[in-house]
């Protein structure tokens, strides 16, 4: 078993774009040649400026798109052209966890409904029992009371449907999660929060992640590699430490100085630093 659960060579995608009224539609390339590898268990930031191409090459990763040209190798098997019958298998164990869990939270429906239905369509439920009791562990999972499984998504925080929207990803118990800019609206305790449950997460479940943020300072509390996105490409990548600390490309330093990052300890996000929802009365 190779120790890279994901990886993708010379990766490129563009999106059909008209050429006038008559003319034929041509590609506009956004992501470039991307090589990037996802060890397992680590978790990988994506950072660049908006319009950089992370949430493509995120639904990339996912193969919610298909690449134009190169491959993605997903556990040792190339996925890169697979169509959606093949991909069928595959997708209980990669999921895409969105900024605004709107989008994955249906509004018509209670969390418990919402949070048990992809096993359901997997398969994988025994009836309403077992229905009620996988709801309640999931809910749980995220530091939410088992008695939210009856509400519904206005009902909740924005840092609650973060959460549910994390629990909804986690269902299926995935290998491998693209978490695209999970944090951004949250405020900044809210943001704490949510990145000290996915480090819990992670530690827990053994969870393999691509992490995509604006953010550089959350990136580096959180991420173990990062990789660089610049027009579609990645211009440099490594261990945080070293890429944060070290940049190599002119376009790394430009970030780090358009962004400065906070002055805080790598821990400081830490258990005892964060004052967990429970403690706090109601989950944030
Ligand atoms: N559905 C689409 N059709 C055509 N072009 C698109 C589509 N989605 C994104 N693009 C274009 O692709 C490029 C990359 O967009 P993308 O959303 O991947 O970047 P991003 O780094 O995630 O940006 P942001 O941080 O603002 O979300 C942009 O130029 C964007 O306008």
């Amino acid at each position: 078993m190779s120790d890279i659960l994901l990886q993708t060579g010379g990766l490129g995608f563009g999106y059909p774009q008209r050429n006038g009224l008559f003319g034929k539609p041509t590609l506009r390339e956004v992501i470039k040649g991307v090589d990037l590898a996802v060890p397992r268990g680590s978790v990988v930031g994506l950072v660049g400026e908006s319009g950089s191409g992370k949430t493509t090459l995120g639904r990339l990763l996912v193969r919610l798109l298909k690449p134009t040209s190169g491959g993605i190798q997903f556990d040792g098997l190339e996925i890169g052209q697979l169509d959606e019958a093949a991909l069928r298998p595959l997708r209980a164990r990669i999921q895409m966890i969105f900024q605004d869990p709107q989008s994955s939270l249906n509004p018509r429906l209670r969390l418990g409904t919402t949070l048990t239905r992809p096993l359901g369509v997997h398969g994988r439920l025994k009836g309403k029992r077992d229905q009620r009791e996988r709801a309640a562990a999931l809910l749980s999972l995220v530091g939410l009371p088992s008695d939210f499984a009856y509400r519904y998504p206005h009902e909740l925080s924005g840092g609650q449907r973060q959460r549910a929207g994390i629990a909804r990803a986690l269902a299926l118990e995935p290998d491998f999660i693209v978490a695209d800019e999970i944090v951004s609206g949250l405020d900044v305790s809210t943001q704490a929060h949510i990145l000290l449950l996915l480090k819990e997460l992670r530690a827990r479940l053994g969870l393999t992640m691509v992490f995509i943020s604006h953010d550089l300072s959350v990136v580096r509390v959180l991420c173990d590699d990062v990789a660089i996105l610049h027009h579609g490409e990645v211009v440099e990548s490594g261990p945080v430490a070293r890429v944060f600390g070290a940049p190599q490309h002119a376009y790394t330093r430009q970030l780090l100085a358009a962004i400065p990052l906070p002055d805080v300890e790598p821990g400081w996000l830490d258990e005892s630093s964060v004052v967990s929802p429970q403690q706090q009365g109601s989950a944030a």
